[in-house]
């Protein structure tokens, strides 16, 4: 099953997704001459950014890990992966941050730790957008026997990077690393870091990656090289801001966030219209199965399973329950006469007619077959059947379809039954009556309404 992520983007996507570009590079513009600007600082900036990084990240892992299980697309789950990889490193990195959790930061973390966690986190992120890309048309129904299966594709693509992130934590937290960057004071050094050139160097590799292998093609295409913009962004801003509380650092944090948080953003996106078109599918899938096609009231299968109910329901209650039937007259000289186009038409009309006199609350109309229908009336005692059933004859009349016949205009005659008091043995019985007096009403003439004595067994 395709996913509306990695169906065709329509013209409007993509011209939202080329807006988002254009505003990304234009933040990058405005934010990159000024980057060293320093600012006030504000300490909780840094958790507070990393900690929706994190929350985004994982949101974006298990909800891409959820589409792969759709899918069966490897892509989708080397994506989850390369999120879940971004979550754990900046949860490392958080942890291990001086002044955050503790004054040298958790997990015995060295003075360099966090710097580097902060080079895996953004230098693993295009890497693995990279490895995705590289599996863009793969699909798992396709593969010959003894290739990965599911559970392997996923512990391969989202448990590898996630124990990836977590062994460069333990090695970032033991080994003896020096600084990634130069050091923070050095704000007025013009020495841009080669650890941050690289890291750009990635990002910009996997965006020319994600256009050559997609072309913008799908939504998935398009949202994942605004991530990785952003990504791209974020990155540039840190090599140029040097220090931190700068212009540069500043805006690199909300572009860190804004990488895990478009995914997100598509993928709620995708739930939402999924979710309506399946509202959608369940209300038409209800209306056709239990509507008659043609004339657009109940069908026999409806009436078959709502009736018994209704009988139940007026039995316990002791209530009264009527029903009528109702065919037109000498169906079978119209459809000879004007053709079946035109037979089809009278239907409809007739049908119309018949649902304007069954309004009340429970009341309803159904196409019992052929120009037969059927009108239910819970509540009602045979007296007012009877009157509701003229009206429903008045009402066929007042339609003026011209009839072969001789009376000219097309009519119905009707059968009325009712169960009232205690006990009538099944519903079927009431429908024998109404059918019974149907037949009546046919024999004596048509055109007219018969009814039957009230079914009381009590
Ligand atoms: N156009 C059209 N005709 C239908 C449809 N279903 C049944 N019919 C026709 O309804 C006609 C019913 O004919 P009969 O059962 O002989 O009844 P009648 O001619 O109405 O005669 P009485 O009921 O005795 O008044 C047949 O010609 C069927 O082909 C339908 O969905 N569309």
């Amino acid at each position: 099953m395709e996913s509306l992520l990695i169906g065709p983007a329509t013209r409007k996507q993509a011209a939202c997704a080329g807006t988002s570009a254009l505003l990304v590079l234009l933040a990058l513009a405005i934010a990159a001459p000024q980057a060293r600007q320093p600012l006030s600082p504000v300490g909780p900036f840094m958790p507070m950014c990393a900690l929706t990084v994190f929350t985004t990240s994982g949101i974006a892992a298990f909800l891409l890990g959820a589409r792969f299980a759709v899918t069966q697309r490897p892509m989708l789950c080397a994506l989850g992966g390369a999120y879940a990889f971004t979550a754990i490193t900046v949860a490392l990195q958080l942890l291990m941050f001086p002044g955050v959790f503790s004054h040298t930061g958790l997990l015995g973390a060295r003075p360099n730790s966090a710097a580097w966690m902060w080079v895996f986190w953004h230098g693993g992120f295009p890497l693995l957008v990279a490895v995705a890309m590289l599996l863009r048309d793969q699909s798992i129904d396709g593969s010959p026997a003894g290739r990965f299966r599911f559970h392997e594709w996923t512990l391969t693509l989202i448990g590898m990077p996630a124990v990836l992130a977590a062994v460069l934590g333990v090695f970032a937290a033991n080994a003896n690393l020096s600084a990634p960057f130069y050091p923070m004071t050095d704000i007025d050094s013009a020495r841009i870091s080669p650890t941050a050139l690289v890291v750009c160097l990635l990002d910009a590799f996997a965006i020319v990656l994600v256009l050559v292998k997609g072309r913008l093609r799908s939504v998935l295409d398009l949202w994942i090289t605004i991530a990785l913009l952003a990504s791209f962004v974020d990155a540039s801003l840190n090599m140029l801001s040097v220090g931190r509380f700068t212009v540069g650092w500043y805006v690199a944090r909300i572009f860190s966030m804004l990488a895990p948080g478009v995914l997100v953003g598509v993928l709620i996106w995708e739930v939402t219209v999924l979710y309506r078109q399946l509202a959608e599918a369940h209300a038409s899938l209800l209306q056709t199965s239990t509507h008659d096609a043609l004339t657009g009231v109940y069908n026999r299968h409806y009436f078959d399973e709502q009736f018994r109910r209704d009988f139940d329901r007026a039995r316990l209650h002791r209530r009264p329950l009527s029903l009528v039937m109702v065919d037109i007259d000498n169906f079978k000289a119209y459809n000879d006469a004007f053709g079946h186009p035109r037979g089809d038409a009278c239907l409809r009309a007739v049908a119309e007619a018949l649902a304007q006199t069954a309004r009340r609350a429970g009341e309803y109309v159904a196409r019992y077959g052929g120009e037969e229908f059927v009108i239910v009336l819970p509540g009602s005692e045979l007296d007012d059947a009877t009157t509701r059933a003229e009206q429903a004859r008045n009402a066929v009349i007042a339609i003026g379809l011209t009839a072969p016949g001789p009376g000219g205009r097309v009519t119905v005659s009707a059968g009325c039954a009712c169960s009232e008091g205690s006990e009538p043995s099944n519903a079927s019985e009431l429908l024998d009556g109404a059918d019974a007096a149907l037949y009546a009403a046919k024999r004596a003439g048509r055109n007219r309404v018969e009814r039957v004595a009230v079914i009381d067994r009590g």
